[in-house]
């Protein structure tokens, strides 16, 4: 066993950036620290995060404010008008890359998927295609932002946008590890196609084109991305400070103290997921999803509004992917600090299907 596991299921002390911090590596401390409110703890990052993030990150906005936007953010994102818009740009955006791939030069997914995402967001804040809805929710949500700016607090609209871009790079990143977990696991790639194939052609058939349901309901699919969420850990996990002393299972985190909920750990933790880190959809097939310690999009009040999102377009990709190519992957190692990424971008030869 490595060092690494050895701390698995544990909770310790660490100086994270210099801050006194609770690093959480047992799953029903993190739970705790997801679902608590902000009289108990506020997020907190490191002076170089947040920076990063920007102060006005909605990532560090509390109380009210905060359940505001998460409000407005999660209705302008979960609207199923949204995901149909979505999802036509998507198809659009995905087929002028792919279009563009040649046989004699290797593409880097993580760059193509980067652009493909950036394209579709971009879109869907800005230039969002008339209808009822949509116009209602893009006028709250303007009227909002404008609102914001003349707050006293400074969480200027750009700085949102800015917010939710940062989080959208995210998106890319599940594509990429997909691809390169399905690259390593011919099984897993067989069954993916097969589905995505089988779903295509009967498409074509009917005469009709597919529209966001029919991407979210192919099982394996969903089996392939929650697999990669599990073992890619594109958010390693979230921190906040205790507005109080707090006692959880015995441990105490002294007021002030910060408190890490480390989800890499948990969800690499054999106590959990056997075998955990191979990559494995089929692990998914009769799992109780509400009880299983799988948190990448977080939880409680904070819980990522874009989880929807998320998915539909690392599902589109996937079915446009597949259902056209085959691919030679280069050699490549996924990096997991600063930030989850591949070390040399992901470098694949694709072959045009029959
Ligand atoms: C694979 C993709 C994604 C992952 C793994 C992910 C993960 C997360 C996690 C763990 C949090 C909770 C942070 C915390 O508790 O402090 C979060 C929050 C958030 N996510 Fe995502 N996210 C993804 C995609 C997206 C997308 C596509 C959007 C929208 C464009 C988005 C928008 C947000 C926002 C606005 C928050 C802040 C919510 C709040 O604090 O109220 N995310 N995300």
């Amino acid at each position: 066993m490595d060092k690494r596991r050895r701390m698995y299921g544990k909770v310790f002390k660490s100086h994270i950036f210099g801050t006194p911090t609770i690093v959480s590596t047992d799953a029903e401390v993190s739970k705790f620290i997801l679902q608590s409110d902000a009289k108990t703890f506020v997020p907190s990052y490191p002076k170089s995060l947040t920076e990063l993030m920007g102060k006005s990150s909605i990532l560090l906005i509390n109380g009210s404010l905060q359940k505001r936007i998460h409000g407005l953010i999660g209705a302008f994102f979960k609207s199923a008008l949204l995901k149909a818009q979505i999802t036509r740009d998507m198809q659009v955006y995905v087929q002028e890359s792919m279009n563009k791939w040649k046989y004699d030069q290797p593409i880097y997914i993580q760059d193509e998927t980067k652009n493909i995402a950036f394209q579709v967001l971009v879109k869907a804040l800005i230039s969002l295609d008339p209808g009822q809805e949509m116009e209602s929710l893009k006028k709250q949500f303007q009227e909002f932002i404008s609102g914001l700016m003349s707050l006293p607090i400074n969480v200027p609209g750009s700085q949102l946008y800015r917010s939710l871009q940062a989080r959208e790079d995210s998106v890319p990143v599940l594509m990429t590890l997909a691809v390169k977990y399905l690259s390593d696991c011919p099984a897993a790639l067989q069954q993916l196609t097969d589905e995505n194939m089988k779903l295509k052609s009967l498409k074509a058939q009917l005469g009709e084109p597919l529209n966001w349901t029919d991407y979210l309901s192919l099982p394996f699919t969903q089996k392939v991305i929650t697999e990669t969420l599990r073992l890619g850990n594109i958010i390693i996990g979230v921190m906040r400070k205790a507005m109080k002393d707090i006692e959880i299972k015995g441990y105490l985190i002294p007021k002030g103290w910060c408190a890490f909920a480390y989800f890499r750990s948990v969800h690499l933790d054999e106590n959990h997921y056997d075998w955990p880190y191979q990559f494995n959809p089929w692990r998914w097939q009769d799992k109780d999803m509400s009880s299983c310690n799988f948190t990448p999009f977080g939880g409680g009040e904070r819980l990522c509004p874009g989880l929807d999102l998320a998915r539909l377009e690392a599902s589109i990709f996937l079915h446009h992917f597949v259902t056209q190519f085959s691919w030679v992957a280069e050699e490549d190692t996924v990096v997991n600090f600063p930030t989850v990424r591949m070390k040399r971008r992901m470098p694949i030869w694709v072959k045009r299907r029959e």
